[in-house]
């Protein structure tokens, strides 16, 4: 079971090539951090993976179905998908509804509606949200909110696009915990972001974009040791990464747990 995207490219309505031939699989129960600069195609390509976008040319498969002859709402069963800005998909006049909205829509039996709303408000601490007006609350946690009704719908694959924008270390620790809880239960977590510390504490697999294609699909070694790659994608070395280089460790690393040891290593 995967996302599989075949020689994607995709135009926007008013000519714009945004995505070129792009090859790629994520497979169930993966987490993956799409890295790049602004406009290198992100957004475009992830929207191509929940049926938001269909390809202008090339191949998108969900689990081996084109997402071609499935409606958006049949896709976004499967893959859900969390936006940049919470005030694009926030509509509801309070936080519960809003989380049970796509239930309601689903027909959920009341009981499992009520049980997956509370995990989903748990699980993004907003539970002491839930009776409040999402417009009413801080950026931050309208953006939980949003991560709680994608969840909500207990999705294969889930895409978190930009979540840790304006979060803190608290709320870095919340979004941790709910990718770890979700690649537990199997979903695939797909995440868009600029924080390339957060890449290297949770990811293992980063892919690169630049100049509206894939240049590196790899470990965080693989991606941060090239020059190459972070000059076309414009995207830095973690600040780990930057002391070992700049210290000429032994051993580069890009983990807190390694460098102190190389550097415990000298000083003894
Ligand atoms: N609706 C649209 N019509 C025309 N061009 C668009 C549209 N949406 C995005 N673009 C263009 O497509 C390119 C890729 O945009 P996209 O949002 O996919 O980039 P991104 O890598 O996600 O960038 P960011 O990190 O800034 O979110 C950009 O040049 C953008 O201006």
């Amino acid at each position: 079971m995967a996302i599989e995207f075949k020689e994607v490219s995709f135009k926007y309505p008013n000519g714009y090539l945004a995505n070129e031939k792009l090859n790629l699989t994520i497979h169930e129960g993966e987490k993956v951090a799409i890295v790049g600069q602004n406009g290198a195609g992100k957004t475009t390509a992830v929207k191509l993976m929940n049926g938001l976008h269909k390809p202008s040319e090339g191949t998108v498969l969900i689990d081996g179905v084109d997402t071609k002859t499935k409606t958006t709402a049949q896709i976004a069963k499967a893959v859900g998908y969390v936006f940049q800005n919470p005030d694009d998909q926030i509509f509801n006049p309070d936080v519960y509804s809003e989380v049970a909205y796509m239930l309601k829509k689903l027909k959920l039996p009341e009981k499992d509606l009520k049980g997956r709303v509370k995990w989903a408000l748990e699980l993004t601490d907003t539970k002491k949200y839930r009776k409040k007006n999402p417009l009413d609350i801080p950026y931050p946690i309208r953006k939980f909110v949003t991560i709680a009704a994608v969840l909500a719908t207990d999705p294969k694959y889930i895409i978190l696009d930009e979540p840790t924008a304006g979060q803190d270390t608290h709320g870095i620790k919340i979004l941790e915990k709910i990718m770890d809880e979700m690649t537990e239960r199997g979903t695939a977590v797909i995440t868009i972001t600029h924080d390339m510390g957060f890449v290297v504490n949770n990811f293992q697999r980063v892919i690169a974009m630049a100049h509206k294609n894939i240049i590196a699909d790899g470990t965080p070694q693989d991606i941060f040791w090239n020059e190459k790659v972070l000059r076309e994608a414009r995207i830095c070395r973690p600040q780990i990464g930057e002391i070992s280089a700049g210290l000429q460790l032994e051993k580069q690393t890009l983990y807190m747990n390694e460098i102190v040891r190389e550097i415990k290593r000298y000083v003894q």
